[in-house]
C-alpha cells in the first residue's frame, strides 16, 4: 500500500455540530460526516422542528432555537449511541412525550444512568421495559438544577446533559460519583460549545453550564476537522502494510483523545511523521512489537490496537477497557473471539485484553463483524498480512462512521473483494 488519502469528517464533532445549530437558530456545518451515525442525529434535529439540508461539503441547519417541538412520530436513533443519548436531554426540555428507539444493537446498550440523571432534575425518563434500555419515553420540563451521575458508563451522558443544560433557566450542574471513562469527549463538547458561543467549564466534581444561553457559531458557520478514530485504521494499514509512505491528510490536532494512535503506533515501532501544522501523518510498514495501553480515555481504538497487537511482536496489553463492552457491540469479546478465529493467541478479562501476536500467526478466514462498524474495520487489517484471505462479514456497517472506508483501502492498494 502507498499514497495519500484524506480522513474522513470527525464523526463526535458533526453530531455536537448538527445538534447545536438545531439549539441555536440555525448554522451551516462545513465539512460534516455524513454517515448513517450523523444522519441519525440530523432526523432527530428535524423532528425537534429544525430543518437540515445535507449537501456534499456543507449540511445547512435551521435551529429549533432551544425549543424543541415534540416529534410527529418515535425517534428512530438506528445504531448511534451518541444521537441516542443527546436527545434524550434534548427530549426533556420538550413539553411533550418523545419516544427514543433504534437498531438491536442500540436498545440494548444502557441508558439508566442518563434517565435517572434527567428524572432528577424534574423530567419524566423512562425506559418502556423497565431496564434502562431503549425504548425510551422522555418528557419535561427540566429548567436545570443539581445533578449526580456516575462517569464510568458512559460520557456520552455529561454531553448530553451539558448541551442541554445551556438553555436551561438555571443551567445544569453535573456531579460524577465515579471517574469519568472517555473523558476527551467531553473536552470535544466543551470545544464545540465554545465555539457556539455557549459557555460550560470543569468544576471539582464535575462539569457546570450556566443556563439562559444561545447556541450562535462565529459567523454563522462551524467547520468540523478529520476523525482520528477513523484515521487509526489507515495509519495501522500503513504500518502493517506501506512499503511506501501512506499520508493521512487532515490530521490537525483538536481534543481528540484518538489521535493517541499516534503515539501507540510509534511505541510499537513504526515510522511515522506528523506534521502537525499542515494536519499531515506519514507512516510506513516496520516489524512492529506489543505495547501495553490504558484505554480508560479512547474506548474506541480497542479494536484497532488488539488487530494491530495480533499482528505484532510479543504481546499487547489493553488495560482499563470494561467500558469497551458497552459500544455497539461487547468489543472485548468480539476481538477476542474473532481475532481467536484468526490464529492469534487472545486472553480476555474483565478490564483487560491480552493480545500474543506475532505476522506469522495470523492465517485467513472467515470472520464476523458483530454488525459493528469499528469490529469490520479492525478485522479487515487483519486481512493485509495473514496468511491467506480474510473474509469479515457484515461489512456494510461501515456506513455508520466511514462509508468509503473499502474504497479507500482499495485507492490505497490493498486488495478488497466485495461479496453480496
Ligand atoms: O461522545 C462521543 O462522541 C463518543 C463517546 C464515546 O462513548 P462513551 O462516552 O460512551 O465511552 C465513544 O466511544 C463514541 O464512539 C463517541
Ligand atoms: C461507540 C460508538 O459510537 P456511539 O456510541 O455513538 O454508537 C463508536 O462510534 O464506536
Amino acid at each position: 500500500m502507498r499514497g495519500s488519502v484524506r480522513a474522513p469528517p470527525s464523526k463526535s464533532y458533526t453530531h455536537r455540530a448538527v445538534l447545536a445549530a438545531g439549539y441555536a437558530d440555525g448554522a451551516t456545518v462545513r465539512n460534516p460526516l455524513d454517515s448513517a451515525d450523523t444522519r441519525a442525529t440530523a432526523r432527530a434535529v428535524e423532528a425537534f422542528g429544525g430543518t437540515v439540508e445535507r449537501g456534499d461539503d456543507a449540511f445547512v441547519v435551521e435551529g429549533f432555537d432551544g425549543r424543541p417541538d415534540t416529534p410527529e412520530d418515535v425517534l428512530d436513533c438506528a445504531n448511534s449511541g451518541t444521537t441516542m443519548r443527546l436527545t434524550t436531554a434534548t427530549a426533556a426540555l420538550g413539553s411533550g412525550l418523545t419516544v427514543l428507539t433504534g437498531d438491536g444493537s442500540l436498545r440494548s446498550r444502557p441508558q439508566g444512568p442518563l434517565l435517572d440523571a434527567l428524572a432528577d432534575l424534574g423530567a419524566r425518563a423512562e425506559s418502556t421495559r423497565d431496564d434502562g434500555r431503549a425504548p425510551l419515553v422522555v418528557g419535561g420540563h427540566i429548567d436545570g438544577g443539581e445533578v449526580a451521575i456516575p462517569g464510568d458508563v458512559s460520557s456520552q451522558y455529561v454531553t448530553a446533559l451539558l448541551m442541554a443544560g445551556a438553555v436551561t433557566e438555571t443551567g445544569v450542574g453535573v456531579e460524577l460519583t465515579t471517574e469519568l471513562k472517555s473523558a476527551p469527549y467531553v473536552d470535544i463538547t466543551l470545544e464545540v460549545l465554545r465555539d457556539f458561543g455557549v459557555e460550560a467549564e470543569a468544576t471539582d466534581d464535575g462539569y457546570r453550564v450556566p443556563g439562559g444561553q444561545t447556541y450562535a457559531p462565529a459567523g454563522g458557520e462551524y467547520a468540523v476537522p478529520g476523525d482520528f478514530s477513523s484515521m487509526s485504521y489507515l495509519l495501522a494499514a500503513g504500518a502493517l502494510a506501506a512499503d511506501g509512505e501512506l499520508t493521512v491528510l487532515g490530521a490537525r490536532p483538536s481534543a481528540q483523545g484518538d489521535s493517541a494512535i499516534v503515539d501507540v503506533l510509534s511505541r510499537m515501532g513504526a515510522p511515522l511523521d506528523w506534521d502537525r501544522e499542515a494536519g499531515e501523518i506519514a507512516v510506513s510498514r516496520a516489524d512492529l512489537a506489543g505495547v501495553e495501553v490504558d484505554v480508560g480515555d479512547t474506548p474506541d481504538l480497542l479494536p484497532t490496537i488488539a488487530a494491530l497487537g495480533a499482528a505484532a511482536d510479543g504481546t499487547t496489553r489493553i488495560t482499563n477497557c470494561e467500558h469497551v463492552r458497552y459500544k455497539e457491540t461487547d468489543r472485548v469479546s468480539a476481538m477476542a473471539d474473532e481475532l481467536g478465529e484468526l490464529g492469534a493467541v487472545v486472553e480476555e478479562e474483565h478490564d483487560t485484553l491480552v493480545v500474543r501476536g506475532g505476522e506469522s500467526t495470523l492465517r485467513g478466514g472467515t470472520v464476523s463483524g458483530h454488525d459493528d462498524h469499528r469490529i469490520v474495520m479492525s478485522l479487515a487489517l487483519c486481512g493485509l498480512v495473514a496468511d491467506g484471505d480474510v473474509t469479515v462479514e457484515g461489512a456494510d456497517h461501515v456506513d455508520v462512521s466511514f462509508p468509503g472506508f473499502f474504497g479507500t483501502l482499495r485507492d490505497l492498494g490493498a486488495d478488497v473483494t466485495e461479496q453480496a
